[in-house]
């Protein structure tokens, strides 16, 4: 693989405190790296580091192979950032804040109106082009950032829970955008998010918990080692559902008419059912999702719309 952001033995103190603890990990070129935790557990403190934004206390941070404390410069025209926090000037056109994005960055003059209309294409903010900023709605003002932090043509996109606040029919589109654009171009995308659903679509997770990187591992992976499947069914037959239950050495628990079960072995809970196939009334097989996966392994929830309490 080609680590195009990698990182090692990252610390960073503020005073006293020690905000991240020799942390290492690295992104693919061309994936997408959803960065997850609770409150305080180190994120904004290691992206604001990878953006450039604050320095680190010690190790190695490199994107694109150009180190952030060394080469800053360099690495900037490397990332694209999209904050959550808009900072669009709202009194501008839509062309006139991306061309001043494309000055700042350097874009050759001749390239700008051809990026910048291409770009816009893709999100399908065309028509747009030389309205007022102001006149947009929040989905489309968030998609004219994407759009900005990619004209400079950057290798890695930092995502900072870019669809929160977003109605969920807007955070489709718009993450629909965002994986477009990565095809396209290639783009790695960085991601901290509160939406468990946009984690799981990522090729990697990685969940930091006091200022450590607890795991790093496809979405499947984190699935399978840290939930468990469950079931839960309703038969008109219950003493014969019981006896079948013990035979086969299903711990189960009853409630409101429900047996609930954990499926260990999928084929012999296969078996089970087909065994009582004529007296099934209802069933539902729940594999655990990412959520689960930070419960187990942090404690806490990620609430959608919010902070991990
Ligand atoms: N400028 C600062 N001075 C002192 N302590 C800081 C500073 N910035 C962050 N911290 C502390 O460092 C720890 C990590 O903070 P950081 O903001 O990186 O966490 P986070 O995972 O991004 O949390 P959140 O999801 O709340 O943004 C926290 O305990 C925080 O209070």
């Amino acid at each position: 693989m080609t680590a195009i952001i990698d990182v090692k033995g990252f610390s960073k103190y503020y005073g006293d405190y020690l905000a991240v603890a020799d942390v290492s990990f690295e992104v693919e070129e061309g994936s997408s790296f959803a960065f997850l935790g609770p409150n305080g557990a180190g994120k904004s403190t290691t992206i604001n580091t990878l953006c450039t934004m604050i320095d680190k206390t010690a190790g190695t941070l490199l994107i694109d192979g150009k180190d952030v404390s060394k080469q800053p410069k360099e690495v900037r025209k490397a990332i694209g950032i999209v904050f959550q926090e808009p900072t669009l000037d709202q009194k501008m056109t839509l062309q006139e804040n991306l061309v001043s994005h494309c000055i700042f960055y350097g874009v050759p003059r001749n390239e700008i109106d051809e990026r910048i209309g291409m770009l816009l294409n893709l999100v399908d903010l065309v028509e747009w082009r030389n309205k007022l900023v102001s006149t947009l709605s929040g989905g489309m003002k968030r998609r004219v950032e994407i759009v900005r932090a990619l004209v400079h043509y950057p290798k890695v996109l930092f995502l900072d829970e870019p669809t929160t606040g977003l109605d969920p029919q807007t955070r489709n589109r718009m993450w629909e955008y965002i994986m477009k654009l990565q095809k396209e171009k290639n783009i790695t995308i960085f991601l901290t998010t509160h939406y468990i659903e946009e984690a799981e679509v990522c090729d990697r997770v990685a969940i930091m918990d006091g200022g450590k990187i607890v795991v790093n591992d496809t979405p499947q992976a984190l699935k399978e080692q840290y939930t468990k499947t469950r079931a839960i069914l309703k038969v008109k037959n219950e003493r014969k559902a019981e006896i079948l239950f013990l035979q086969r050495e299903f711990p189960y628990e009853k409630k409101g008419g429900y047996f609930h079960l954990e499926v260990k072995d999928l084929g012999k809970f296969i078996e089970v059912i087909h065994s009582l196939k004529e007296t099934i009334l209802d069933i539902e097989i729940m594999k655990g999702n990412l959520n689960d996966v930070f419960l187990e392994i942090t404690g806490k929830e990620i609430r959608e719309g919010g902070d991990a309490k």
